[in-house]
Formats: C-alpha cells, structure tokens, sequence
C-alpha cells in the first residue's frame, strides 16, 4: 500500500540534500535512512528503465555497444513514492571475469554497485547515488507489482522449476540470457534514483579517455602520450577543475577495474566546474588478480591530481587505516555482506600503491608544483552548498 507523501521521506531528503559538493554531505543521516528504506519497503511497481538520455539527445548512442540482451536493469518504485535503478545477481561474488572478455560484454556485477558506492563515500568523493544489497523476491515484488506487459510477458519457470525473467529485447531474446531467483528470491543492487532530469537536468559527456568498443580498433591516447597536450587545449578541459575531475574518476575507476565509462554526466545547474557523476559501476570488480594500468591513463599523461584527493588516498595507504579494512568494515553494513570477497578488497591496497607510485613519477619528472593542484573547491562560496532544487 502507498504511504502518503512525506517531506521527512529519505528519498525526498536525498534529493534536497544534493549540492555542488557532491550527491550528500558527509555526514547525512538521510543516506542512511534512504539505504535502510530502499531494503525494506515494499515495492508498489516495476517497470523498464527509460534511457533518460536520449531524452535529452545528448548521448551519441551508437557509440555504446549493447549487446541484446545483456543489459538487466529496472526501475523499481516503493510505497513511499521512491525510486532505485535494480540490477540483478549475474555473477557470483567468486567467479572472476574470464581473461578472454572484452571489457564491453563483461557482465554487469551488482556487487560491484553496491561496493562502488562505499569506495567513493571512503574516498569523500560523494559522486555515487547511495547503493544497497537486497534479497528480491521477483515474482511479488517485480512480475506482481508490474504493470508493463512486456516486462509481464519476460517472465519464465526454468527446468529447474525458479521463476526468471530476460531483458527487453526486440530481437534475439535468448532464455540463456535470462536472471532466475531461487526459486523466487534473487539477490541485486538498488541505487537512489536521481532527481528527474526536468528538475535537475544533466549531460552525458564522452570521456576523453573513452576506450575502442570494438575487437581491434585504438584510440588516440593509446597511441600518443602527449595525449594530454591535446585535451588540455580544449574547452572544458583547458580551465577550471574538470581536468582533474577526470583524473579522480581515473583514479576511482582503476581501484575498481572499470573500463567501461565511455561517457560521464554532470547536472548543468553547477556549471562547468561540478562534480563528475559516477554512474554505473557494475563492470567494476571483475579480476582481481589483474590491474589495468591503462585506466589511470589520465593521470599518469596528465600528471596532475587533487591536493584533497592525493591526502586522502595517502591516509587510505597507512597502516593503521588501509583501505581494505575501511572497505571492509564499510560493507559488513550492506545485507548482502560480505559484498567482496577477499582478494578484490586486498586488490584494492595493491593498486592504491600503483596509483601513488603514478603520482611519485609525476612529481619526480615535474615536480610538486606543477602535480598537486590546490583544488579551486571554495568552502564558503555564495553558491556552495546551495541545493539542486532551489532556483
Ligand atoms: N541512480 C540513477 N538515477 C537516475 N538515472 C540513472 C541512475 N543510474 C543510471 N541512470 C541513468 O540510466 C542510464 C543507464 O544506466 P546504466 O549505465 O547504469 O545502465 P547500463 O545498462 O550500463 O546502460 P548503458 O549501456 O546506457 O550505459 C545512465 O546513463 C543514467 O542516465
Ligand atoms: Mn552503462
């Protein structure tokens, strides 16, 4: 049953709470509320994601391969009028992605969600909507609740007698494809949707750094390492903070082994200089056991990284603080601990000394100066803090 509208509702106070600083304060006992309430409120529909982009026309998506089939997300709403993006279990927490996947048809971990949004919070970056684990039961919560009929129409009983559903797909829908609970309860991430995009706009915009989506294809920065030179000419790269906006999404991306962030989105409402938004990190935490220098990229061709960012990861690399263990005992909150196995949370200590290793070059070739940049963040600037709802 619907709740009547409250203004104390969690999702609500989420919303007011995003500012220029980031998608929450750092200290916000509306995160954790709205993490509690998107495990436990009931679900009142479930539908098909609309791809908000193509809205605003702003993503060229024939740039993003999208193999049929593969993608499995929904817009679940809840009693208190909430909504979250769920993306289902398609892999174990153990199996690692094989070493013969391209990066662009590697599953999409709901794990990795979940862990992503504490990684960036550990990091203060706040660039990653609040992310829990639940146990879903699809068959009350979505196939009951639903009333779209192709998404009615998805949902199947597997030979072994669980209930799956497979994406929309208007061809080549394949039952291979598809998710099953066991028999009805399958396990997933749900991220706080954001405001709509006709309160607070956003643009996707292609990284720089976006990789090839094809088997054997190159982009310029693989091949040149002035790179750089060349990006730091170019509005909106050649002024303000989005350069090394990038470098940290670099950053947060190779701690979590994302190679998939072919674009970023940022609300227009804070202008050039706002945070990056850190959507989708479901490609993340796929191998453990490898590093893939190549993400952090736009730091080590750019040598340069926030002063803020840099003190955080240092302390994160202490003994006595390691980031591991603030990962660790960050997840034990999610329902669905443990959301990483060990050797991913141990990965992260292993690369965290890769990226200030980065960093040490950095300074050596250019010195201190010319590397850490004192961020241009003003903490008691008229606009800072100031909500994305108020005009
Ligand atoms: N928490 C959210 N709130 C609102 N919109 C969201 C949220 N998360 C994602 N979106 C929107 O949905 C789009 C698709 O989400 P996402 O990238 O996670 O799924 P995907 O299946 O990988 O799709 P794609 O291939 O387009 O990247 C995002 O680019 C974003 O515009
Ligand atoms: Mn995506």
């Amino acid at each position: 049953a619907l709740l009547p509208l409250r203004p104390e509702a969690s999702w609500l106070q989420f919303h007011l709470g995003i500012s220029r600083d980031g998608l929450y304060p750092r200290s916000s006992p509306a995160v954790g509320r709205l993490l509690q309430d998107m495990h436990d409120f009931a679900t009142v529909s479930a539908d098909y994601s609309q791809d908000e982009k193509a809205l605003l026309g702003a993503c060229d998506c024939s740039q993003i391969v999208k193999p049929s089939g593969v993608h499995l997300k929904l817009v679940l709403r809840f009693q208190d009028f909430g909504k979250a993006m769920f993306k289902p279990m398609r892999q174990k927490r153990e199996e690692e992605t094989p070493e013969d996947f391209f990066y662009f048809v590697d599953f999409q971990r709901h794990n990795a969600e979940i862990a992503a949004f504490h990684l960036d919070r550990i990091l203060d970056f706040r660039r990653v909507p609040p992310t829990v684990g639940r146990l879903i039961n699809i068959t009350k919560e979505i196939l009951e609740v639903t009333r779209n009929e192709v998404l009615q129409s998805v949902f199947f009983i597997s030979p072994a007698s669980n209930v799956c559903f497979f994406a929309k797909c208007p061809y080549m829908c394949k039952t291979e494809y598809a998710v099953c609970g066991n028999p009805h309860l399958l396990e997933g991430s749900l991220s706080a949707f954001l405001p709509s995009l006709n309160l607070a706009p956003r643009l996707s915009i292609p990284n720089p750094w976006i990789r090839s989506y094809s088997f054997d294809g190159k982009e310029e920065w693989e091949v040149n390492p002035l790179y750089c030179d060349t990006v730091r000419e170019i509005y909106p790269y050649s002024s303000g903070n989005r350069l090394l906006n990038i470098v940290d999404m670099a950053i947060f991306d190779f701690l979590i082994g994302n190679m998939d962030r072919h674009h970023y989105e940022m609300f227009t409402k804070f202008g050039d200089d706002g945070f990056l938004l850190h959507l989708d990190n479901a490609r993340g935490f796929g191998r453990h056991s490898h590093d893939e220098i190549s993400i952090l990229a736009p730091l080590s061709q750019c040598c340069v990284i926030k002063r803020t960012t840099l003190l955080h990861l240092q302390l994160l690399a202490e003994p006595e603080y390691q980031l591991s263990a603030v990962m660790r005992e960050s997840l034990l909150q999610d329902p669905l601990a443990p959301v990483l196995t060990e050797p991913h949370l141990l990965a992260l200590d292993r690369r965290l000394q890769l990226i200030l290793k980065a960093v040490r070059k950095c300074i050596d070739l250019h010195g201190e100066a010319k590397v850490v940049a004192n961020d241009t963040r003003q903490p008691e600037s008229p606009t800072s803090g100031q909500n994305i709802l108020l005009r």
